[in-house]
């Protein structure tokens, strides 16, 4: 029997939360965007969206979800912002009723805005039936937000610019790795904390191996971020130590931090010992999304 909701013709996509494994600052441009290079992951767990097509031209926008409550349905969504744009782009009136289920913290350093904005990009072009060459989609991603483009394939990628070069970059040994993210519940602005950067270029970023990542990889934006939010040096400090951990570092802008492990029950052992000791944390395991 076909399952209901594809009855109903409704279509579902993941919005994969996206971990910057580093993220090393560079430069700070003169239109004020900063220079980066970063390899960015996925996990294999994110926001929910689902949708219907409507024949009225309207996009309608219904939250629910554990994080649901914080964040307004209206036009600043950057899943409203990401239908408009494409329906001015393909300049016709198909509407589409949207549900999305926020699971990712708001504003955390994992993308989750701007992996619904992508997600509903590729939701919305297999609802309508439309094909968008690679570059226009590219260009309206990017005209949402620096991390979209990337989170619009949600595969290993090395990302320079402000985010918008992009080169699928596997590392040997990450894809299926084990990935805990915490998030000690405050919310940072990622405008505040690029503010924040000293402005001190510590090199460039060799993401040949999972070993150059972990000796030598950053994340550049982490004291800016902790001087905004001191628990994220708590955070970083109570992923130390763990029996399995490969490397914790934050991710983006903060305040999540992310910490990788050699298996699942090394990962379960520490998301357990965190948890017991900071109950009000959000904490998620998952794993890196295999391409
Ligand atoms: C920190 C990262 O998450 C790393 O992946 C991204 O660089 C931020 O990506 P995002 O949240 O999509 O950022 P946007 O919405 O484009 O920009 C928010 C603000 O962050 C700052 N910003 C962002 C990206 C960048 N390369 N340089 C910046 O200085 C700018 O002040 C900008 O006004
Ligand atoms: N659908 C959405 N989900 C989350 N935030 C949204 C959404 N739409 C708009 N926003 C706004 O975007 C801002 C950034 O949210 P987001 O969760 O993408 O931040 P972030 O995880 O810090 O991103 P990054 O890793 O790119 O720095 C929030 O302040 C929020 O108000």
């Amino acid at each position: 029997m076909p399952h209901p909701d594809l009855d109903a013709g409704l279509m579902i996509e993941t919005a994969y939360a996206k971990v910057n494994v580093a993220l090393h600052v560079r430069a700070r441009r003169d239109d004020g965007y900063h220079a980066l290079e970063s390899l960015f992951v996925f996990a294999e767990h994110g926001d929910r969206l689902t949708a219907v097509a409507t024949d009225d031209g309207a996009i309608d926008l219904v939250i629910d979800g554990p994080f649901g409550s914080g964040l307004e349905a209206g036009p600043d969504n950057l899943v409203m912002k990401a239908a408009r744009a494409l329906q001015a782009y393909l300049g016709d009136q198909r509407g589409a009723a949207i549900r999305l289920t926020k699971i990712l913290p708001v504003a955390s350093g994992i993308g989750g805005g701007s992996a619904d904005a992508a997600a509903t990009l590729r939701l919305l072009a297999r609802l309508w039936d439309v094909r968008i060459e690679a570059e226009e989609l590219a260009g309206l991603a990017l005209d949402l937000g620096s991390d979209v483009p990337a989170c619009v394939a949600s595969v290993t990628q090395m990302v320079t610019g402000r985010g918008e070069r992009l080169r699928p970059h596997p590392v040997e040994g990450l894809d299926g790795m084990a990935m805990l993210l915490v998030n000690p519940g405050v919310g940072v602005s990622t405008a505040q904390v690029f503010n924040g950067w000293d402005r001190a270029d510590r090199g460039p970023l060799d993401a040949t191996s999972l070993k150059t990542l972990v000796a030598q990889g950053r994340n550049d934006l982490e004291a800016p971020a902790i001087a905004a939010a001191p628990v994220i040096a708590q955070l970083l400090g109570a992923l130390e130590g763990h029996d399995g951990l490969v490397l914790a570092r934050m991710s983006g802008s903060g305040a999540t931090c992310f910490a990788l492990f050699d298996s699942d029950a090394a990962m379960a052992d520490a998301a357990m010992a965190v948890q017991a000791a900071h109950r009000d944390w959000w904490i998620m395991e998952t794993r890196i999304r295999t391409a």
